[in-house]
Protein backbone atom coordinates (compact mmCIF):
# COMPACT_ATOMS: atom_id res chain seq x y z
CA UNK A 1 0.00 0.00 0.00
CA UNK A 2 1.47 3.72 -1.10
CA UNK A 3 0.54 5.78 2.16
CA UNK A 4 0.89 9.50 0.81
CA UNK A 5 -0.01 11.34 4.14
CA UNK A 6 -0.75 14.79 1.62
CA UNK A 7 0.13 15.43 -1.79
CA UNK A 8 1.98 18.10 -3.46
CA UNK A 9 3.63 19.11 -0.22
CA UNK A 10 7.93 19.11 0.63
CA UNK A 11 9.00 15.74 1.55
CA UNK A 12 10.41 15.26 5.22
CA UNK A 13 10.64 11.40 5.37
CA UNK A 14 10.16 9.40 2.31
CA UNK A 15 10.13 5.33 2.54
CA UNK A 16 10.36 3.07 -0.71
CA UNK A 17 9.52 -0.49 -0.25
CA UNK A 18 11.12 -0.55 2.72
CA UNK A 19 11.27 -4.37 4.32
CA UNK A 20 13.87 -5.44 7.70
CA UNK A 21 14.21 -8.82 8.05
CA UNK A 22 15.66 -10.09 11.47
CA UNK A 23 17.86 -13.30 11.28
CA UNK A 24 17.39 -15.54 14.64
CA UNK A 25 19.85 -18.35 15.38
CA UNK A 26 18.51 -20.96 17.60
CA UNK A 27 21.98 -21.81 18.85
CA UNK A 28 24.69 -18.93 18.87
CA UNK A 29 27.16 -21.11 17.58
CA UNK A 30 25.16 -21.34 14.41
CA UNK A 31 25.64 -17.70 13.70
CA UNK A 32 29.46 -18.19 13.70
CA UNK A 33 29.17 -21.29 11.35
CA UNK A 34 27.57 -19.16 9.02
CA UNK A 35 30.21 -16.30 8.82
CA UNK A 36 32.75 -19.50 7.90
CA UNK A 37 30.46 -21.32 5.65
CA UNK A 38 28.05 -18.49 4.45
CA UNK A 39 26.41 -20.79 1.64
CA UNK A 40 24.26 -22.42 4.03
CA UNK A 41 22.22 -20.27 5.96
CA UNK A 42 21.46 -21.61 9.91
CA UNK A 43 19.22 -18.93 10.79
CA UNK A 44 15.46 -18.24 10.87
CA UNK A 45 14.37 -15.64 8.84
CA UNK A 46 11.60 -12.86 10.81
CA UNK A 47 10.49 -9.88 8.20
CA UNK A 48 9.32 -7.04 10.81
CA UNK A 49 8.61 -4.81 8.48
CA UNK A 50 7.34 -5.94 4.68
CA UNK A 51 7.33 -3.17 1.84
CA UNK A 52 6.54 0.20 3.36
CA UNK A 53 5.89 3.44 0.98
CA UNK A 54 5.66 6.68 3.16
CA UNK A 55 6.20 9.88 2.46
CA UNK A 56 5.73 12.34 5.08
CA UNK A 57 5.42 16.07 4.44
CA UNK A 58 7.53 18.69 6.18
CA UNK A 59 5.80 19.99 9.34
CA UNK A 60 3.28 17.11 9.60
CA UNK A 61 2.51 15.46 13.48
CA UNK A 62 2.29 11.60 12.36
CA UNK A 63 0.79 9.11 15.04
CA UNK A 64 2.25 5.74 14.78
CA UNK A 65 0.12 2.77 16.09
CA UNK A 66 -0.23 -0.68 15.79
CA UNK A 67 -0.43 -3.79 18.47
CA UNK A 68 2.62 -5.23 20.20
CA UNK A 69 5.44 -6.30 17.83
CA UNK A 70 3.49 -5.36 14.69
CA UNK A 71 7.03 -3.03 13.92
CA UNK A 72 6.37 0.09 14.81
CA UNK A 73 9.73 0.61 16.86
CA UNK A 74 11.96 -1.06 13.86
CA UNK A 75 10.33 1.73 11.40
CA UNK A 76 10.98 4.71 14.08
CA UNK A 77 14.38 3.65 14.22
CA UNK A 78 14.96 2.91 10.25
CA UNK A 79 13.54 6.63 9.74
CA UNK A 80 16.33 7.58 12.72
CA UNK A 81 19.01 6.11 11.02
CA UNK A 82 19.99 3.77 13.75
CA UNK A 83 18.60 0.51 12.15
CA UNK A 84 19.36 -0.27 8.09
CA UNK A 85 16.98 -1.88 6.37
CA UNK A 86 17.14 -4.77 4.23
CA UNK A 87 15.81 -3.13 1.09
CA UNK A 88 14.61 -0.44 0.04
CA UNK A 89 15.27 3.48 -0.08
CA UNK A 90 15.04 6.01 3.17
CA UNK A 91 15.43 9.62 2.58
CA UNK A 92 15.17 12.03 5.85
CA UNK A 93 15.56 15.80 5.46
CA UNK A 94 16.51 17.70 8.48
CA UNK A 95 17.90 17.27 11.43
CA UNK A 96 16.78 14.06 13.58
CA UNK A 97 16.47 14.12 17.39
CA UNK A 98 14.75 10.51 18.22
CA UNK A 99 13.87 9.85 21.75
CA UNK A 100 13.60 5.77 21.10
CA UNK A 101 15.02 3.76 23.48
CA UNK A 102 14.76 6.20 26.63
CA UNK A 103 18.78 7.13 27.52
CA UNK A 104 20.42 4.85 24.67
CA UNK A 105 22.50 7.44 23.97
CA UNK A 106 24.18 8.20 27.21
CA UNK A 107 27.25 7.04 28.06
CA UNK A 108 26.07 5.50 32.08
CA UNK A 109 29.42 6.45 32.99
CA UNK A 110 29.26 10.24 32.32
CA UNK A 111 27.17 12.77 34.63
CA UNK A 112 23.81 14.26 33.15
CA UNK A 113 25.94 17.04 32.11
CA UNK A 114 28.58 15.36 30.26
CA UNK A 115 25.97 13.56 28.14
CA UNK A 116 24.10 17.14 27.75
CA UNK A 117 27.21 17.82 25.84
CA UNK A 118 28.18 14.41 24.45
CA UNK A 119 24.64 13.91 23.10
CA UNK A 120 24.86 17.84 21.58
CA UNK A 121 27.88 17.24 19.14
CA UNK A 122 26.45 13.52 18.34
CA UNK A 123 23.58 15.68 16.64
CA UNK A 124 25.92 17.99 14.96
CA UNK A 125 25.31 21.48 17.31
CA UNK A 126 28.52 22.97 18.55
CA UNK A 127 30.01 23.24 21.39
CA UNK A 128 28.92 27.22 21.83
CA UNK A 129 25.38 25.97 20.78
CA UNK A 130 25.18 23.60 23.36
CA UNK A 131 26.72 25.64 25.77
CA UNK A 132 23.82 28.88 24.60
CA UNK A 133 21.27 25.69 25.27
CA UNK A 134 22.90 24.10 28.10
CA UNK A 135 20.64 26.01 31.34
CA UNK A 136 17.57 25.80 28.76
CA UNK A 137 17.79 21.99 29.13
CA UNK A 138 18.87 21.60 32.32
CA UNK A 139 15.86 23.71 33.38
CA UNK A 140 13.55 21.48 31.69
CA UNK A 141 14.71 18.70 32.84
CA UNK A 142 14.45 19.70 36.46
CA UNK A 143 16.86 17.23 37.81
CA UNK A 144 18.62 19.37 40.55
CA UNK A 145 22.15 18.58 41.26
CA UNK A 146 21.61 15.29 39.75
CA UNK A 147 22.64 17.18 36.70
CA UNK A 148 26.54 16.20 37.75
CA UNK A 149 25.92 12.94 39.23
CA UNK A 150 26.46 9.91 36.81
CA UNK A 151 23.46 8.70 34.68
CA UNK A 152 23.92 5.16 36.25
CA UNK A 153 22.65 6.71 39.38
CA UNK A 154 19.38 8.38 37.71
CA UNK A 155 15.80 6.66 38.16
CA UNK A 156 14.08 5.59 35.29
CA UNK A 157 12.40 8.67 35.55
CA UNK A 158 14.97 11.22 35.68
CA UNK A 159 16.49 9.23 32.37
CA UNK A 160 13.43 10.43 30.89
CA UNK A 161 13.23 14.08 31.89
CA UNK A 162 17.35 14.63 30.73
CA UNK A 163 16.53 12.32 27.48
CA UNK A 164 13.48 14.50 26.66
CA UNK A 165 14.66 17.99 27.38
CA UNK A 166 18.03 17.07 25.37
CA UNK A 167 15.98 15.85 21.82
CA UNK A 168 12.98 19.00 22.06
CA UNK A 169 15.93 21.47 23.00
CA UNK A 170 18.30 20.81 20.03
CA UNK A 171 16.56 22.49 17.21
CA UNK A 172 15.28 19.83 15.71
CA UNK A 173 13.45 19.10 12.25
CA UNK A 174 12.26 16.34 12.80
CA UNK A 175 11.51 14.55 16.10
CA UNK A 176 10.47 11.14 16.56
CA UNK A 177 9.33 9.96 20.36
CA UNK A 178 8.44 6.47 21.03
CA UNK A 179 5.89 6.29 24.17
CA UNK A 180 8.55 7.89 26.35
CA UNK A 181 5.81 10.35 27.61
CA UNK A 182 4.55 7.50 29.54
CA UNK A 183 6.99 7.50 31.73
CA UNK A 184 7.85 10.95 33.12
CA UNK A 185 5.31 12.38 36.01
CA UNK A 186 2.12 14.53 35.94
CA UNK A 187 3.56 18.13 35.34
CA UNK A 188 6.76 16.83 33.46
CA UNK A 189 4.11 14.75 31.19
CA UNK A 190 2.11 18.18 30.64
CA UNK A 191 5.61 20.26 29.59
CA UNK A 192 6.08 17.79 27.53
CA UNK A 193 3.03 18.04 25.80
CA UNK A 194 3.23 21.98 25.52
CA UNK A 195 6.76 21.29 24.37
CA UNK A 196 5.80 19.01 21.93
CA UNK A 197 2.97 21.22 20.97
CA UNK A 198 4.92 24.38 20.09
CA UNK A 199 7.59 22.57 17.89
CA UNK A 200 4.91 21.16 15.83
CA UNK A 201 3.59 24.40 15.48
CA UNK A 202 6.88 25.78 14.48
CA UNK A 203 6.82 23.10 12.09
CA UNK A 204 8.83 20.58 13.39
CA UNK A 205 7.96 17.63 11.57
CA UNK A 206 7.11 14.66 14.33
CA UNK A 207 6.82 11.15 14.42
CA UNK A 208 4.68 9.75 17.36
CA UNK A 209 4.45 6.61 18.41
CA UNK A 210 2.03 5.72 21.23
CA UNK A 211 -0.62 3.32 22.17
CA UNK A 212 -2.44 5.99 23.63
CA UNK A 213 -5.56 7.21 21.04
CA UNK A 214 -6.06 10.02 22.94
CA UNK A 215 -2.84 11.71 22.48
CA UNK A 216 -2.37 10.68 19.06
CA UNK A 217 -5.81 12.14 18.39
CA UNK A 218 -4.73 15.49 20.43
CA UNK A 219 -1.68 16.07 19.00
CA UNK A 220 -1.51 14.72 15.64
CA UNK A 221 -3.32 15.63 12.20
CA UNK A 222 -2.48 12.37 10.56
CA UNK A 223 -1.49 8.29 11.71
CA UNK A 224 0.09 5.44 10.31
CA UNK A 225 -1.71 1.81 11.28
CA UNK A 226 1.21 -0.76 10.73
CA UNK A 227 -0.08 -4.25 11.56
CA UNK A 228 2.23 -7.61 11.07
CA UNK A 229 4.60 -5.25 9.29
CA UNK A 230 2.80 -3.50 6.86
CA UNK A 231 1.10 -0.17 6.34
CA UNK A 232 -2.74 -1.22 6.96
CA UNK A 233 -4.26 1.97 7.30
CA UNK A 234 -3.43 5.99 7.04
CA UNK A 235 -5.36 8.74 7.19
CA UNK A 236 -7.03 11.50 9.80
CA UNK A 237 -6.22 10.05 13.23
CA UNK A 238 -9.71 9.76 14.13
CA UNK A 239 -9.90 7.28 10.65
CA UNK A 240 -7.08 5.09 12.05
CA UNK A 241 -7.87 5.00 15.90
CA UNK A 242 -11.37 3.57 14.55
CA UNK A 243 -9.76 0.88 12.69
CA UNK A 244 -7.20 0.07 15.13
CA UNK A 245 -9.38 -0.63 17.98
CA UNK A 246 -11.87 -2.60 15.71
CA UNK A 247 -8.54 -4.61 14.43
CA UNK A 248 -8.11 -4.92 18.28
CA UNK A 249 -11.40 -6.03 19.53
CA UNK A 250 -12.00 -8.47 16.09
CA UNK A 251 -8.53 -9.87 17.06
CA UNK A 252 -10.56 -10.57 21.03
CA UNK A 253 -13.07 -11.80 19.55
CA UNK A 254 -11.84 -13.62 16.65
CA UNK A 255 -14.52 -12.84 14.59
CA UNK A 256 -17.63 -10.11 14.95
CA UNK A 257 -20.52 -10.83 13.66
CA UNK A 258 -23.04 -7.69 13.04
CA UNK A 259 -26.49 -8.40 12.59
CA UNK A 260 -27.77 -5.79 10.69
CA UNK A 261 -26.64 -2.66 9.55
CA UNK A 262 -27.60 1.19 10.78
CA UNK A 263 -30.35 3.07 8.38
CA UNK A 264 -28.83 4.84 5.47
CA UNK A 265 -30.18 8.18 6.82
CA UNK A 266 -27.83 7.80 9.49
CA UNK A 267 -25.26 8.12 7.62
CA UNK A 268 -23.93 11.71 6.76
CA UNK A 269 -20.28 12.40 4.89
CA UNK A 270 -20.67 15.78 5.00
CA UNK A 271 -17.56 17.81 7.45
CA UNK A 272 -16.10 14.93 8.50
CA UNK A 273 -13.65 12.69 6.60
CA UNK A 274 -14.44 10.07 8.76
CA UNK A 275 -18.51 10.77 9.34
CA UNK A 276 -19.32 6.90 7.76
CA UNK A 277 -20.94 4.77 11.06
CA UNK A 278 -18.30 2.31 12.31
CA UNK A 279 -19.51 -0.85 14.37
CA UNK A 280 -17.31 -3.06 16.46
CA UNK A 281 -18.98 -5.46 19.55
CA UNK A 282 -20.38 -9.15 20.25
CA UNK A 283 -23.62 -8.15 19.13
CA UNK A 284 -25.08 -10.23 22.40
CA UNK A 285 -27.88 -7.02 22.20
CA UNK A 286 -27.73 -4.14 19.42
CA UNK A 287 -28.55 -0.38 19.99
CA UNK A 288 -30.84 0.51 17.29
CA UNK A 289 -33.03 3.46 16.33
CA UNK A 290 -30.97 6.25 17.13
CA UNK A 291 -32.61 9.69 17.28
CA UNK A 292 -31.49 13.18 18.31
CA UNK A 293 -34.18 15.50 19.04
CA UNK A 294 -33.53 19.57 19.39
CA UNK A 295 -35.12 21.44 22.14
CA UNK A 296 -38.65 21.56 20.55
CA UNK A 297 -38.05 17.98 20.48
CA UNK A 298 -38.16 17.17 16.89
CA UNK A 299 -36.39 14.82 15.26
CA UNK A 300 -33.07 16.26 13.54
CA UNK A 301 -33.08 16.32 9.91
CA UNK A 302 -30.77 14.94 7.36
CA UNK A 303 -27.69 17.72 8.33
CA UNK A 304 -28.77 18.72 11.85
CA UNK A 305 -28.03 21.57 13.13
CA UNK A 306 -28.20 23.06 16.59
CA UNK A 307 -28.01 25.96 18.47
CA UNK A 308 -25.29 27.07 20.49
CA UNK A 309 -26.09 25.29 24.05
CA UNK A 310 -28.70 24.12 22.83
CA UNK A 311 -30.47 21.34 25.26
CA UNK A 312 -30.41 17.79 23.67
CA UNK A 313 -32.53 14.50 23.48
CA UNK A 314 -30.96 11.23 22.53
CA UNK A 315 -33.07 8.54 22.53
CA UNK A 316 -31.85 5.28 21.41
CA UNK A 317 -33.01 1.55 21.57
CA UNK A 318 -31.45 -1.71 23.38
CA UNK A 319 -32.70 -5.27 21.60
CA UNK A 320 -31.84 -7.93 23.56
CA UNK A 321 -30.49 -11.15 21.51
CA UNK A 322 -28.38 -13.60 24.31
CA UNK A 323 -28.63 -13.08 28.13
CA UNK A 324 -26.82 -9.98 29.42
CA UNK A 325 -26.40 -10.60 32.75
CA UNK A 326 -26.39 -6.26 33.37
CA UNK A 327 -26.08 -3.79 31.20
CA UNK A 328 -24.60 -0.19 30.79
CA UNK A 329 -25.53 2.28 27.97
CA UNK A 330 -23.56 5.28 27.02
CA UNK A 331 -22.57 8.14 24.51
CA UNK A 332 -19.94 10.75 23.73
CA UNK A 333 -19.91 13.91 21.80
CA UNK A 334 -16.79 13.91 19.87
CA UNK A 335 -15.02 16.59 17.75
CA UNK A 336 -13.55 16.42 14.21
CA UNK A 337 -10.62 14.99 15.78
CA UNK A 338 -12.29 12.18 17.93
CA UNK A 339 -11.52 13.73 21.30
CA UNK A 340 -14.77 13.20 23.72
CA UNK A 341 -16.44 16.23 24.98
CA UNK A 342 -18.90 15.35 26.66
CA UNK A 343 -20.40 12.05 27.49
CA UNK A 344 -21.49 9.85 30.30
CA UNK A 345 -23.59 6.19 30.53
CA UNK A 346 -26.45 5.10 32.50
CA UNK A 347 -24.65 3.26 35.24
CA UNK A 348 -22.97 6.78 35.87
CA UNK A 349 -25.81 8.08 36.26
CA UNK A 350 -27.36 6.03 38.85
CA UNK A 351 -29.23 3.82 36.76
CA UNK A 352 -28.70 0.28 37.22
CA UNK A 353 -30.07 -1.81 34.47
CA UNK A 354 -29.57 -5.25 35.76
CA UNK A 355 -30.07 -8.93 33.85
CA UNK A 356 -31.92 -8.90 30.99
CA UNK A 357 -33.23 -11.99 28.46
CA UNK A 358 -33.05 -12.68 24.90
CA UNK A 359 -36.38 -10.87 23.56
CA UNK A 360 -36.24 -8.18 25.83
CA UNK A 361 -36.25 -4.11 24.50
CA UNK A 362 -34.84 -1.16 26.25
CA UNK A 363 -35.46 2.49 25.52
CA UNK A 364 -33.25 5.10 26.98
CA UNK A 365 -33.23 8.70 26.53
CA UNK A 366 -29.91 11.41 27.67
CA UNK A 367 -30.82 14.39 28.02
CA UNK A 368 -27.62 17.50 28.10
CA UNK A 369 -26.47 20.66 26.87
CA UNK A 370 -24.26 20.96 23.88
CA UNK A 371 -21.75 24.25 24.98
CA UNK A 372 -19.93 23.83 22.12
CA UNK A 373 -17.61 25.62 20.13
CA UNK A 374 -19.45 26.10 16.74
CA UNK A 375 -18.48 23.38 14.45
CA UNK A 376 -19.30 19.65 13.43
CA UNK A 377 -19.11 17.07 16.08
CA UNK A 378 -20.16 13.28 15.92
CA UNK A 379 -22.05 10.64 18.21
CA UNK A 380 -20.86 7.58 19.46
CA UNK A 381 -22.81 5.27 21.42
CA UNK A 382 -22.33 2.11 23.37
CA UNK A 383 -23.42 -0.89 25.22
CA UNK A 384 -21.47 -3.33 27.28
CA UNK A 385 -22.37 -5.60 30.29
CA UNK A 386 -19.93 -3.90 32.60
CA UNK A 387 -16.72 -1.58 32.65
CA UNK A 388 -14.84 -4.59 31.69
CA UNK A 389 -16.80 -6.38 29.24
CA UNK A 390 -16.48 -6.54 25.42
CA UNK A 391 -19.08 -3.96 24.27
CA UNK A 392 -22.04 -5.57 23.06
CA UNK A 393 -22.17 -2.51 20.32
CA UNK A 394 -20.40 0.36 20.04
CA UNK A 395 -20.79 2.52 16.59
CA UNK A 396 -18.41 5.39 16.47
CA UNK A 397 -19.72 8.63 13.73
CA UNK A 398 -23.34 7.30 14.68
CA UNK A 399 -24.52 10.64 13.84
CA UNK A 400 -23.24 14.01 12.72
CA UNK A 401 -24.24 17.64 13.53
CA UNK A 402 -23.82 20.94 13.48
CA UNK A 403 -23.49 23.33 16.38
CA UNK A 404 -24.27 27.06 15.18
CA UNK A 405 -22.13 29.99 17.24
CA UNK A 406 -24.27 31.59 19.84
CA UNK A 407 -26.78 34.24 19.00
CA UNK A 408 -25.20 37.00 21.53
CA UNK A 409 -21.99 37.05 19.41
CA UNK A 410 -20.00 35.68 21.66
CA UNK A 411 -17.00 34.02 20.48
CA UNK A 412 -16.17 30.76 22.20
CA UNK A 413 -12.43 30.24 22.21
CA UNK A 414 -12.20 26.62 24.21
CA UNK A 415 -13.58 23.79 23.23
CA UNK A 416 -16.19 23.59 25.37
CA UNK A 417 -18.25 26.92 26.97
CA UNK A 418 -19.50 26.90 30.24
CA UNK A 419 -21.12 29.71 32.69
CA UNK A 420 -18.13 32.04 34.30
CA UNK A 421 -18.98 34.61 36.40
CA UNK A 422 -16.66 37.88 36.55
CA UNK A 423 -15.78 40.26 39.05
CA UNK A 424 -13.77 42.81 38.86
CA UNK A 425 -12.34 45.40 41.78
CA UNK A 426 -13.22 48.09 42.13
CA UNK A 427 -15.20 48.25 39.54
CA UNK A 428 -14.26 49.93 36.22
CA UNK A 429 -17.18 50.47 34.04
CA UNK A 430 -16.40 51.18 30.23
CA UNK A 431 -18.35 49.94 26.77
CA UNK A 432 -16.74 47.14 25.39
CA UNK A 433 -17.36 47.12 21.83
CA UNK A 434 -17.36 43.63 20.22
N1 LIG B 1 16.77 -7.43 16.91
C1 LIG B 1 15.73 -8.20 16.64
N2 LIG B 1 15.91 -9.53 16.34
C2 LIG B 1 14.85 -10.31 16.05
N3 LIG B 1 13.56 -9.90 16.03
C3 LIG B 1 13.33 -8.61 16.32
C4 LIG B 1 14.40 -7.70 16.64
N4 LIG B 1 13.85 -6.47 16.89
C5 LIG B 1 12.51 -6.62 16.73
N5 LIG B 1 12.21 -7.90 16.41
C6 LIG B 1 10.86 -8.43 16.12
O1 LIG B 1 10.26 -7.62 15.13
C7 LIG B 1 8.88 -7.46 15.40
C8 LIG B 1 8.55 -5.98 15.44
O2 LIG B 1 9.15 -5.41 16.61
P1 LIG B 1 8.97 -3.89 17.00
O3 LIG B 1 9.77 -3.66 18.25
O4 LIG B 1 9.27 -3.04 15.83
O5 LIG B 1 7.41 -3.82 17.31
P2 LIG B 1 6.57 -2.65 17.98
O6 LIG B 1 5.37 -2.46 17.12
O7 LIG B 1 7.42 -1.47 18.24
O8 LIG B 1 6.13 -3.31 19.34
P3 LIG B 1 5.82 -2.62 20.81
O9 LIG B 1 4.52 -1.91 20.67
O10 LIG B 1 5.71 -3.82 21.68
O11 LIG B 1 6.98 -1.75 21.14
C9 LIG B 1 8.59 -8.19 16.71
O12 LIG B 1 8.04 -9.44 16.41
C10 LIG B 1 9.96 -8.34 17.33
O13 LIG B 1 10.03 -9.51 18.10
Amino acid sequence: MQAKINMGEEIAISLKNISKCFKCYTHPVDRLKEIFLPARSRANEFWALRDINLEIPKGETVGIVGKNGSGKSTLLQIIAGTLTPTTGDVTVNGRVSALLELGSGFNPEFTGRQNVFFNGRLLGLSQKEIEDRFEAIASFADIGDFIDQPVKTYSSGMFVRLAFAVAVNVDPEILIVDEALAVGDIVFQHRCMRRMRSLMDSGVTTLFVSHDSGAVKTLCNSAVMIHEGKIYFSGVPNAVIIKYMKLVTETELETVTIKENLPEKQIHRQNLVTAQPTRRGNSKALIKNIRLLNQQGEELAETPTLGFNEQVTLILEVHVYEELQACIVGFFICDKNGNELIGSNTFEENHSIGKLEPGEQLKIEFKFHLPLRPGSYSLTVAGAENYTAISFDWIDNAMVFQVLPPDTGKRIHALVDIPISVQVSPPKLTAIKK
